[in-house]
Protein backbone atom coordinates (compact mmCIF):
# COMPACT_ATOMS: atom_id res chain seq x y z
CA UNK A 1 0.00 0.00 0.00
CA UNK A 2 1.29 3.44 -0.98
CA UNK A 3 0.67 6.43 1.09
CA UNK A 4 -2.14 8.69 0.71
CA UNK A 5 0.73 11.32 -0.39
CA UNK A 6 2.31 9.26 -2.83
CA UNK A 7 -1.43 8.46 -4.55
CA UNK A 8 -2.33 11.94 -4.88
CA UNK A 9 1.05 12.49 -6.70
CA UNK A 10 0.53 9.32 -9.12
CA UNK A 11 -3.00 10.49 -9.80
CA UNK A 12 -1.64 13.82 -10.41
CA UNK A 13 0.80 12.54 -13.00
CA UNK A 14 -1.83 11.17 -15.14
CA UNK A 15 -3.48 14.34 -15.89
CA UNK A 16 -2.26 17.98 -17.13
CA UNK A 17 -4.54 20.98 -18.31
CA UNK A 18 -7.06 20.08 -20.96
CA UNK A 19 -6.48 23.71 -23.38
CA UNK A 20 -8.68 26.80 -23.60
CA UNK A 21 -11.99 28.40 -24.96
CA UNK A 22 -13.19 31.82 -25.23
CA UNK A 23 -16.80 31.90 -23.14
CA UNK A 24 -19.20 35.37 -23.12
CA UNK A 25 -18.15 37.44 -19.94
CA UNK A 26 -22.04 36.56 -18.84
CA UNK A 27 -20.83 32.84 -18.66
CA UNK A 28 -17.42 32.86 -17.38
CA UNK A 29 -18.65 33.38 -13.70
CA UNK A 30 -17.18 30.02 -11.87
CA UNK A 31 -14.08 29.12 -14.83
CA UNK A 32 -10.95 29.38 -14.13
CA UNK A 33 -9.20 32.69 -16.58
CA UNK A 34 -6.57 30.45 -18.68
CA UNK A 35 -4.42 33.78 -20.01
CA UNK A 36 -3.84 37.07 -18.67
CA UNK A 37 -6.23 39.58 -19.89
CA UNK A 38 -5.62 43.59 -19.86
CA UNK A 39 -8.02 45.90 -19.30
CA UNK A 40 -9.71 48.06 -22.19
CA UNK A 41 -10.17 51.53 -20.53
CA UNK A 42 -9.20 53.54 -17.41
CA UNK A 43 -11.15 53.58 -14.25
CA UNK A 44 -12.75 56.18 -13.41
CA UNK A 45 -12.46 57.26 -17.26
CA UNK A 46 -12.19 61.32 -15.30
CA UNK A 47 -12.04 62.39 -12.39
CA UNK A 48 -15.23 62.09 -10.60
CA UNK A 49 -17.37 63.15 -7.46
CA UNK A 50 -17.60 61.11 -5.24
CA UNK A 51 -20.78 62.33 -3.50
CA UNK A 52 -23.46 64.35 -3.97
CA UNK A 53 -23.35 68.28 -3.93
CA UNK A 54 -20.88 71.41 -5.51
CA UNK A 55 -18.04 71.38 -7.34
CA UNK A 56 -16.16 74.09 -5.97
CA UNK A 57 -12.37 76.15 -5.61
CA UNK A 58 -11.29 74.77 -1.57
CA UNK A 59 -10.35 77.30 -1.08
CA UNK A 60 -13.57 79.88 -1.83
CA UNK A 61 -15.50 77.10 0.30
CA UNK A 62 -14.58 78.50 3.42
CA UNK A 63 -18.05 79.04 5.97
CA UNK A 64 -20.30 81.64 5.25
CA UNK A 65 -19.09 82.50 1.55
CA UNK A 66 -21.59 82.33 -1.15
CA UNK A 67 -20.75 81.07 -4.26
CA UNK A 68 -23.29 80.80 -7.24
CA UNK A 69 -24.54 77.76 -9.19
CA UNK A 70 -23.84 78.38 -13.00
CA UNK A 71 -24.95 74.86 -13.86
CA UNK A 72 -24.78 71.10 -13.56
CA UNK A 73 -22.59 68.04 -13.80
CA UNK A 74 -24.48 64.79 -14.00
CA UNK A 75 -23.77 61.07 -13.74
CA UNK A 76 -23.53 60.28 -18.24
CA UNK A 77 -24.14 64.54 -18.28
CA UNK A 78 -21.04 66.26 -17.94
CA UNK A 79 -20.94 69.95 -17.47
CA UNK A 80 -18.79 71.34 -20.00
CA UNK A 81 -17.62 75.03 -19.14
CA UNK A 82 -15.11 75.98 -16.73
CA UNK A 83 -15.54 77.23 -12.97
CA UNK A 84 -14.65 80.72 -12.45
CA UNK A 85 -13.78 82.48 -9.30
CA UNK A 86 -16.79 82.34 -6.81
CA UNK A 87 -18.45 79.97 -8.57
CA UNK A 88 -19.80 76.68 -8.05
CA UNK A 89 -21.72 73.77 -10.14
CA UNK A 90 -23.93 71.62 -9.17
CA UNK A 91 -22.73 67.74 -9.29
CA UNK A 92 -23.79 64.34 -8.25
CA UNK A 93 -22.40 61.03 -7.18
CA UNK A 94 -19.96 59.62 -10.21
CA UNK A 95 -20.31 62.76 -12.37
CA UNK A 96 -17.20 64.24 -14.26
CA UNK A 97 -15.93 67.25 -12.28
CA UNK A 98 -15.90 70.53 -14.24
CA UNK A 99 -12.54 72.13 -15.36
CA UNK A 100 -11.83 74.60 -12.41
CA UNK A 101 -12.89 73.37 -9.39
CA UNK A 102 -10.56 70.99 -6.67
CA UNK A 103 -13.13 70.05 -4.37
CA UNK A 104 -16.57 68.61 -3.44
CA UNK A 105 -18.61 70.91 -1.28
CA UNK A 106 -21.23 68.17 -0.12
CA UNK A 107 -25.19 69.32 -0.27
CA UNK A 108 -25.38 68.39 3.55
CA UNK A 109 -22.48 71.63 4.02
CA UNK A 110 -24.28 73.93 1.55
CA UNK A 111 -27.49 76.40 2.56
CA UNK A 112 -29.31 76.58 -1.12
CA UNK A 113 -31.51 80.01 -2.06
CA UNK A 114 -32.19 79.95 -5.89
CA UNK A 115 -28.93 80.15 -7.78
CA UNK A 116 -27.01 81.34 -4.11
CA UNK A 117 -25.55 78.52 -2.25
CA UNK A 118 -23.70 79.80 1.57
CA UNK A 119 -21.23 77.00 3.22
CA UNK A 120 -21.94 76.38 6.39
CA UNK A 121 -19.94 76.49 9.57
CA UNK A 122 -17.86 73.33 9.99
CA UNK A 123 -18.13 71.81 6.89
CA UNK A 124 -16.42 68.87 5.69
CA UNK A 125 -13.33 69.07 3.95
CA UNK A 126 -12.51 66.21 2.37
CA UNK A 127 -12.12 66.93 -1.63
CA UNK A 128 -14.48 63.71 -2.68
CA UNK A 129 -12.89 63.67 -5.88
CA UNK A 130 -11.91 60.52 -7.18
CA UNK A 131 -8.98 60.68 -9.68
CA UNK A 132 -9.41 59.45 -13.30
CA UNK A 133 -6.87 55.99 -13.14
CA UNK A 134 -7.87 55.49 -9.76
CA UNK A 135 -9.39 51.91 -9.74
CA UNK A 136 -7.20 50.38 -12.55
CA UNK A 137 -5.76 51.88 -15.69
CA UNK A 138 -5.87 50.93 -19.32
CA UNK A 139 -3.90 47.51 -20.15
CA UNK A 140 -3.75 46.88 -16.38
CA UNK A 141 -3.47 43.17 -16.20
CA UNK A 142 -5.33 40.23 -14.83
CA UNK A 143 -2.62 37.47 -14.06
CA UNK A 144 -4.00 33.84 -14.74
CA UNK A 145 -4.88 31.31 -13.83
CA UNK A 146 -6.89 32.18 -11.36
CA UNK A 147 -10.60 31.40 -10.21
CA UNK A 148 -13.37 33.89 -11.74
CA UNK A 149 -15.36 35.00 -8.46
CA UNK A 150 -18.41 36.82 -8.69
CA UNK A 151 -15.79 40.03 -7.28
CA UNK A 152 -13.55 39.36 -10.49
CA UNK A 153 -16.29 39.39 -13.10
CA UNK A 154 -17.31 42.99 -11.61
CA UNK A 155 -13.66 44.14 -12.47
CA UNK A 156 -13.92 41.71 -15.59
CA UNK A 157 -16.50 43.51 -16.95
CA UNK A 158 -15.73 47.12 -15.64
CA UNK A 159 -12.36 46.55 -17.84
CA UNK A 160 -14.56 45.81 -20.88
CA UNK A 161 -13.53 42.40 -21.56
CA UNK A 162 -16.35 41.10 -23.18
CA UNK A 163 -15.05 37.62 -24.27
CA UNK A 164 -12.69 35.75 -21.54
CA UNK A 165 -10.39 33.01 -22.22
CA UNK A 166 -11.25 29.71 -19.57
CA UNK A 167 -9.58 26.66 -19.19
CA UNK A 168 -11.98 24.14 -21.00
CA UNK A 169 -14.19 22.10 -18.14
CA UNK A 170 -13.03 18.89 -17.20
CA UNK A 171 -15.53 16.21 -18.42
CA UNK A 172 -16.02 13.32 -16.05
CA UNK A 173 -18.10 10.32 -16.86
CA UNK A 174 -19.28 8.65 -12.88
CA UNK A 175 -20.12 5.35 -13.03
CA UNK A 176 -22.32 3.87 -10.04
CA UNK A 177 -21.75 -0.08 -10.06
CA UNK A 178 -23.79 -2.99 -7.97
CA UNK A 179 -26.83 -5.04 -8.02
CA UNK A 180 -28.02 -3.50 -5.35
CA UNK A 181 -28.51 0.14 -6.43
CA UNK A 182 -31.38 1.89 -7.79
CA UNK A 183 -31.67 6.12 -8.74
CA UNK A 184 -33.21 8.20 -6.34
CA UNK A 185 -37.25 8.36 -6.91
CA UNK A 186 -37.44 4.74 -7.67
CA UNK A 187 -38.66 2.11 -5.55
CA UNK A 188 -35.83 -0.03 -4.13
CA UNK A 189 -36.18 -3.89 -4.12
CA UNK A 190 -36.23 -5.42 -0.72
CA UNK A 191 -32.23 -5.75 -0.89
CA UNK A 192 -31.82 -2.50 -3.13
CA UNK A 193 -30.70 0.96 -2.00
CA UNK A 194 -30.36 3.85 -3.08
CA UNK A 195 -27.35 5.82 -5.22
CA UNK A 196 -26.05 7.90 -3.76
CA UNK A 197 -22.09 8.26 -3.66
CA UNK A 198 -22.75 9.32 -7.90
CA UNK A 199 -24.68 12.56 -6.31
CA UNK A 200 -22.77 13.77 -3.96
CA UNK A 201 -19.92 13.47 -5.77
CA UNK A 202 -21.67 15.48 -9.11
CA UNK A 203 -21.96 18.20 -6.47
CA UNK A 204 -18.58 18.13 -5.38
CA UNK A 205 -16.96 17.74 -9.18
CA UNK A 206 -19.41 20.80 -10.60
CA UNK A 207 -18.45 23.29 -7.38
CA UNK A 208 -14.67 22.41 -8.32
CA UNK A 209 -15.31 23.53 -12.04
CA UNK A 210 -15.95 20.04 -13.97
CA UNK A 211 -18.42 19.14 -15.88
CA UNK A 212 -20.18 15.56 -14.67
CA UNK A 213 -21.61 12.80 -17.33
CA UNK A 214 -24.09 10.57 -14.93
CA UNK A 215 -23.21 7.26 -16.41
CA UNK A 216 -26.38 4.46 -16.12
CA UNK A 217 -25.68 2.06 -13.04
CA UNK A 218 -23.59 -1.07 -14.02
CA UNK A 219 -24.69 -4.23 -12.65
CA UNK A 220 -22.20 -6.38 -10.96
CA UNK A 221 -21.97 -8.20 -15.03
CA UNK A 222 -18.52 -7.80 -16.78
CA UNK A 223 -20.95 -6.84 -19.99
CA UNK A 224 -22.59 -4.33 -18.13
CA UNK A 225 -18.62 -2.72 -17.05
CA UNK A 226 -18.00 -3.19 -20.57
CA UNK A 227 -21.41 -1.49 -22.47
CA UNK A 228 -20.88 1.77 -19.73
CA UNK A 229 -17.28 2.14 -20.99
CA UNK A 230 -18.86 3.01 -24.12
CA UNK A 231 -21.14 5.59 -23.09
CA UNK A 232 -17.95 6.87 -21.48
CA UNK A 233 -16.73 7.64 -24.32
CA UNK A 234 -15.52 11.91 -24.55
CA UNK A 235 -14.71 11.58 -21.17
CA UNK A 236 -11.51 12.94 -19.82
CA UNK A 237 -11.88 11.06 -16.59
CA UNK A 238 -13.61 8.36 -15.46
CA UNK A 239 -14.61 7.43 -12.09
CA UNK A 240 -15.86 4.44 -10.83
CA UNK A 241 -17.75 3.99 -7.57
CA UNK A 242 -17.67 0.68 -6.00
CA UNK A 243 -16.76 -2.81 -6.67
CA UNK A 244 -12.79 -1.56 -5.93
CA UNK A 245 -12.43 -4.51 -3.07
CA UNK A 246 -11.99 -8.33 -3.26
CA UNK A 247 -15.11 -10.25 -3.20
CA UNK A 248 -16.73 -11.99 -5.41
CA UNK A 249 -18.93 -9.53 -7.17
CA UNK A 250 -15.83 -6.66 -7.16
CA UNK A 251 -15.34 -6.56 -11.01
CA UNK A 252 -14.46 -2.83 -12.00
CA UNK A 253 -10.41 -4.09 -11.99
CA UNK A 254 -10.59 -7.01 -13.67
CA UNK A 255 -12.60 -5.92 -16.17
CA UNK A 256 -11.49 -2.25 -17.14
CA UNK A 257 -7.60 -4.27 -17.72
CA UNK A 258 -9.16 -6.58 -20.24
CA UNK A 259 -10.56 -3.46 -21.28
CA UNK A 260 -6.99 -1.64 -21.76
CA UNK A 261 -6.71 0.00 -18.38
CA UNK A 262 -2.77 0.70 -17.54
CA UNK A 263 -2.89 0.66 -13.63
CA UNK A 264 -0.79 3.63 -11.79
CA UNK A 265 -1.88 2.07 -8.07
CA UNK A 266 -4.12 0.07 -6.55
CA UNK A 267 -4.67 -0.03 -2.34
CA UNK A 268 -3.55 2.96 -0.22
CA UNK A 269 -2.48 3.91 3.06
CA UNK A 270 -5.91 5.44 4.22
CA UNK A 271 -8.77 5.42 5.99
CA UNK A 272 -11.72 5.44 4.63
CA UNK A 273 -10.40 4.87 1.09
CA UNK A 274 -8.18 1.55 1.34
CA UNK A 275 -9.30 -0.17 -2.49
CA UNK A 276 -8.40 2.65 -4.45
CA UNK A 277 -7.11 2.42 -7.86
CA UNK A 278 -6.11 5.09 -10.58
CA UNK A 279 -4.41 4.66 -14.54
CA UNK A 280 -5.41 5.75 -17.83
CA UNK A 281 -7.43 3.94 -20.09
CA UNK A 282 -8.56 4.92 -23.92
CA UNK A 283 -7.10 8.24 -23.35
CA UNK A 284 -9.03 9.27 -19.50
CA UNK A 285 -8.01 9.08 -16.31
CA UNK A 286 -9.39 6.52 -14.20
CA UNK A 287 -10.45 6.38 -10.93
CA UNK A 288 -12.03 3.76 -9.02
CA UNK A 289 -13.52 5.11 -5.68
CA UNK A 290 -14.38 2.48 -3.25
CA UNK A 291 -18.48 2.09 -2.74
CA UNK A 292 -18.77 2.72 0.84
CA UNK A 293 -20.43 6.36 0.64
CA UNK A 294 -18.02 7.94 2.96
CA UNK A 295 -15.04 6.60 1.35
CA UNK A 296 -16.03 7.72 -1.87
CA UNK A 297 -16.72 11.17 -0.75
CA UNK A 298 -13.36 11.73 1.49
CA UNK A 299 -11.60 10.29 -1.51
CA UNK A 300 -13.33 13.06 -3.84
CA UNK A 301 -12.05 15.63 -1.42
CA UNK A 302 -8.55 14.08 -1.20
CA UNK A 303 -7.66 13.08 -4.68
CA UNK A 304 -10.06 14.55 -7.13
CA UNK A 305 -10.80 17.87 -6.26
CA UNK A 306 -6.72 18.80 -6.72
CA UNK A 307 -6.85 16.49 -10.11
CA UNK A 308 -9.75 18.76 -11.32
CA UNK A 309 -7.54 22.02 -10.30
CA UNK A 310 -4.84 20.02 -12.38
CA UNK A 311 -6.76 19.72 -15.39
CA UNK A 312 -7.91 23.36 -15.63
CA UNK A 313 -4.29 24.82 -15.05
CA UNK A 314 -4.53 25.38 -11.54
CA UNK A 315 -1.65 24.49 -9.11
CA UNK A 316 -2.59 21.50 -7.31
CA UNK A 317 -1.34 19.22 -4.67
CA UNK A 318 -2.99 17.92 -1.21
CA UNK A 319 -5.83 19.75 0.32
CA UNK A 320 -4.27 22.75 2.50
CA UNK A 321 -4.81 21.75 6.31
CA UNK A 322 -5.50 23.75 9.12
CA UNK A 323 -4.72 22.90 12.99
CA UNK A 324 -6.85 23.19 16.17
CA UNK A 325 -6.85 21.59 19.30
CA UNK A 326 -8.95 18.61 20.53
CA UNK A 327 -11.91 18.56 22.06
CA UNK A 328 -11.82 14.96 23.39
CA UNK A 329 -8.68 12.35 24.46
CA UNK A 330 -8.78 9.98 21.51
CA UNK A 331 -6.90 6.51 21.26
CA UNK A 332 -4.25 5.30 19.27
CA UNK A 333 -4.55 5.14 15.07
CA UNK A 334 -3.68 2.47 12.91
CA UNK A 335 -1.85 1.78 10.15
CA UNK A 336 -3.35 3.40 7.60
CA UNK A 337 -3.71 7.99 7.32
CA UNK A 338 -7.12 8.36 9.06
CA UNK A 339 -8.96 11.49 7.91
CA UNK A 340 -11.96 11.36 10.87
CA UNK A 341 -15.03 12.66 10.14
CA UNK A 342 -15.18 15.91 13.13
CA UNK A 343 -17.14 19.24 13.63
CA UNK A 344 -15.46 22.20 14.89
CA UNK A 345 -17.03 23.53 18.19
CA UNK A 346 -15.58 26.58 19.85
CA UNK A 347 -12.58 26.44 17.73
CA UNK A 348 -11.91 22.82 19.11
CA UNK A 349 -11.81 19.96 17.25
CA UNK A 350 -14.55 16.85 18.15
CA UNK A 351 -14.05 13.64 16.17
CA UNK A 352 -17.73 12.06 15.45
CA UNK A 353 -18.11 9.10 18.00
CA UNK A 354 -19.04 6.67 15.11
CA UNK A 355 -16.80 6.33 12.28
CA UNK A 356 -17.70 3.69 10.39
CA UNK A 357 -17.57 3.99 6.30
CA UNK A 358 -21.04 4.15 5.79
CA UNK A 359 -22.28 6.93 7.75
CA UNK A 360 -23.77 9.55 5.41
CA UNK A 361 -25.34 10.94 8.00
CA UNK A 362 -22.48 11.55 9.99
CA UNK A 363 -20.17 13.12 7.45
CA UNK A 364 -23.02 15.68 6.75
CA UNK A 365 -22.68 16.71 9.90
CA UNK A 366 -19.10 17.23 9.66
CA UNK A 367 -17.80 20.12 9.10
CA UNK A 368 -13.96 18.81 9.17
CA UNK A 369 -11.59 15.79 8.23
CA UNK A 370 -9.31 15.30 11.27
CA UNK A 371 -6.30 13.74 9.76
CA UNK A 372 -4.23 11.07 11.85
CA UNK A 373 -0.98 9.82 10.51
CA UNK A 374 -0.28 6.38 10.47
CA UNK A 375 0.28 4.54 14.02
CA UNK A 376 -0.47 8.10 15.84
CA UNK A 377 -0.38 7.42 19.59
CA UNK A 378 -2.69 8.26 21.62
CA UNK A 379 -3.57 12.24 21.95
CA UNK A 380 -4.94 13.94 24.88
CA UNK A 381 -7.62 16.76 24.97
CA UNK A 382 -6.34 20.60 24.32
CA UNK A 383 -3.34 18.94 21.64
CA UNK A 384 -3.49 20.51 18.41
CA UNK A 385 -4.43 17.89 15.24
CA UNK A 386 -4.45 18.82 11.46
CA UNK A 387 -8.01 19.14 9.53
CA UNK A 388 -9.26 19.63 6.46
CA UNK A 389 -12.00 21.78 6.03
CA UNK A 390 -15.30 20.41 4.82
N1 LIG B 1 -12.48 -8.86 2.94
C1 LIG B 1 -12.40 -7.56 2.74
N2 LIG B 1 -13.52 -6.86 2.59
C2 LIG B 1 -13.48 -5.54 2.42
C3 LIG B 1 -12.24 -4.87 2.41
C4 LIG B 1 -11.07 -5.62 2.55
O1 LIG B 1 -9.95 -5.09 2.52
N3 LIG B 1 -11.21 -6.96 2.69
N4 LIG B 1 -12.25 -3.51 2.30
C5 LIG B 1 -13.39 -2.82 2.80
C6 LIG B 1 -13.29 -1.43 2.50
S1 LIG B 1 -12.20 -0.54 3.37
C7 LIG B 1 -14.13 -0.83 1.61
S2 LIG B 1 -14.06 0.88 1.42
C8 LIG B 1 -15.10 -1.55 0.83
C9 LIG B 1 -15.03 -1.13 -0.63
O2 LIG B 1 -15.72 -1.98 -1.38
P1 LIG B 1 -16.05 -1.78 -2.92
O3 LIG B 1 -15.34 -0.62 -3.47
O4 LIG B 1 -15.85 -3.08 -3.56
O5 LIG B 1 -17.57 -1.37 -2.87
P2 LIG B 1 -18.86 -2.29 -2.94
O6 LIG B 1 -18.54 -3.62 -2.35
O7 LIG B 1 -19.38 -2.23 -4.31
O8 LIG B 1 -19.79 -1.50 -1.98
C10 LIG B 1 -19.47 -1.25 -0.65
C11 LIG B 1 -20.65 -0.60 0.04
O9 LIG B 1 -20.94 0.63 -0.57
C12 LIG B 1 -22.26 0.66 -1.08
N5 LIG B 1 -22.28 1.40 -2.36
C13 LIG B 1 -21.60 1.06 -3.47
N6 LIG B 1 -21.87 1.96 -4.44
C14 LIG B 1 -22.72 2.85 -3.93
C15 LIG B 1 -23.35 4.02 -4.45
N7 LIG B 1 -23.16 4.42 -5.69
N8 LIG B 1 -24.15 4.71 -3.61
C16 LIG B 1 -24.36 4.31 -2.33
N9 LIG B 1 -23.77 3.22 -1.79
C17 LIG B 1 -22.98 2.51 -2.58
C18 LIG B 1 -22.60 -0.78 -1.28
O10 LIG B 1 -23.98 -0.99 -1.31
C19 LIG B 1 -21.90 -1.42 -0.11
O11 LIG B 1 -22.68 -1.27 1.05
O12 LIG B 1 -14.90 -2.94 0.91
C20 LIG B 1 -14.70 -3.40 2.26
N10 LIG B 1 -14.65 -4.83 2.26
O1 LIG C 1 -11.24 2.14 3.53
MO1 LIG C 1 -12.88 1.70 3.48
O2 LIG C 1 -12.77 2.99 2.39
O3 LIG C 1 -12.58 2.23 5.16
O4 LIG C 1 -14.37 1.97 4.21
Amino acid sequence: MISTEEAIAQVLALVGPLGVETVPLAEAAGRVLAEPVRAQRTQPPFASSAMDGYAVRAAEARPGMVLSVIGESAAGRRFTGALGPGEAVRIFTGAPVPEGADSILIQEDAEREGDRITVREGRDTQSYIRPAGGDFTSGTEIPAPCRITPNLMSLLAAMNIARVPVARRPVIGLLPTGDELVWPGEEPGPDQIVSSNNFGLKALLETQGAEVRLLPIARDRAEALRAALDLARGCDMLVTLGGASVGDHDLVQQVLREEGLDLAFYKIAMRPGKPLMAGRLRGMVMVGLPGNPVSSMVCGHVFLRPTVDRMLGLPAGPLPRLSAPLAVDIGSNGPREHYMRARLENGRLLPASRQDSSLLSVLADASALLVRPPHDGPRTAGERMEYIPL
